[in-house]
């Protein structure tokens, strides 16, 4: 039996659980969404990936029928948004962005306390707060503050709270900023086990990795819509290609355009890095491994997310 079984999350079958059609909104008289358009069904992941400002959490607020939007139309789990957001946020789990536990209470306390916003009471949620705390594993912290906890005990708690009611399904708005590589493992571990119980996720990130292992669909937003939405390999296949050669290092600009005067050909640049693609990392990898007079640092690698997001949108994941 693995975790989420363990855990009691509810398994739902095949179905549309959330669905935004033509969704327009504006803050200010400032356009922020533009027709966006996506759906989501349960044990699926989608990925909402954007640069900052672009309107992934306008989106989540939406979703969860937090705000209004201009025009178009929101349901969850069936429920039309926000009139029925009340109704609809009982079978929902939402991990912030930013921490929000009471830092007064202990671990096992914050449990119990967000449990009674759910109607949950007594030995029902008592027993329903133990099955959380075996699931972030956090037994042996149970009557510490949460204000002695690590950064990514404190994730896994807020994980573990925001499935206090059995969710259907789960928003996470960026679960794993800032932890570190063993810390966001852990995570993601619980999240591909709760994927498998049906529940279903809707994950803002902006770390590709995380993207890659747990989406299964990658929807970039950008000016307002969605501009491609498929699977990360599709998109790296259909965007990006095969291979890139990346090219950084003191003579790198020197190296590119010795390159370039011999063999014009595409290159992207991103800050101080060069990328040739495919057909062309093939020729500059070649040339590089017969003579690189100039030392440059070179790798040649597969596409990946970054890759893609950069090539659409012209911006890389993260700009803070
Ligand atoms: N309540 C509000 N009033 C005015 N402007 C807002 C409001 N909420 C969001 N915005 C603006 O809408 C735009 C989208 O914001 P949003 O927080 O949805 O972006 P985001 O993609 O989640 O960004 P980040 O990656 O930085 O979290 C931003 O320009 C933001 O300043």
């Amino acid at each position: 039996m693995d975790i989420a079984t363990s855990v009691g999350i509810n398994v739902v079958s095949d179905s549309t659980v959330l669905e935004l059609v033509d969704v327009r909104k504006s803050f200010l008289g400032r356009a922020v969404l533009e027709g966006l358009s996506l759906s989501l069904a349960s044990g699926e992941c989608i990925a909402l990936l954007g640069p900052n400002g672009a309107g992934k959490s306008t989106t989540i607020s939406l979703a969860l029928g937090l705000s209004e939007t201009d025009s178009g139309r929101v349901e969850l789990l069936g429920l039309s948004l926000p009139g029925s957001g009340h109704m609809a946020r009982q079978e929902v789990g939402v991990v912030p962005q930013y921490d929000a536990l009471d830092p007064d209470f202990t671990v096992f306390e914050n449990l119990l306390v967000f449990g009674r916003y759910f109607g949950l009471h007594g030995a029902k949620l008592r027993a329903r707060a133990e099955e959380l705390l075996n699931f972030a594993q956090l037994q042996s912290r149970r009557t510490d503050s949460v204000a002695t906890l690590s950064g990514g005990m404190r994730r896994r708690l807020m994980l573990a709270r925001a499935l206090i009611n059995k969710p259907k399904v789960l928003f996470l708005d960026e679960p794993t900023t800032g932890l570190d590589p063993q810390a966001k493992h852990v995570i993601w571990d619980r999240l591909v086990d709760l994927k498998k119980q049906g529940v279903a996720l809707f994950l803002t990130t902006h770390y590709m990795d995380e993207a890659q292992r747990l989406a299964d669909r990658v929807a970039i937003l950008d000016h307002g819509n969605i501009v491609v939405c498929d699977k990360p390999s599709a998109l790296i296949k259909d965007v990006v290609g095969y291979a890139v050669l990346e090219l950084w290092g003191a003579g790198a600009d020197a190296c590119v355009a010795s390159i370039q005067q011999a063999n014009p050909m595409p290159v992207e640049q991103r800050g101080a890095n060069y990328y040739f693609k495919n057909h062309c990392a093939d020729i500059v990898f070649t040339g590089l491994k017969e003579s690189n007079p100039m030392g440059v640092d070179f790798i040649y690698r597969p596409g990946n997310l970054e890759d893609v997001f950069f090539s659409l949108t012209g911006r890389a994941l993260r700009d803070d």
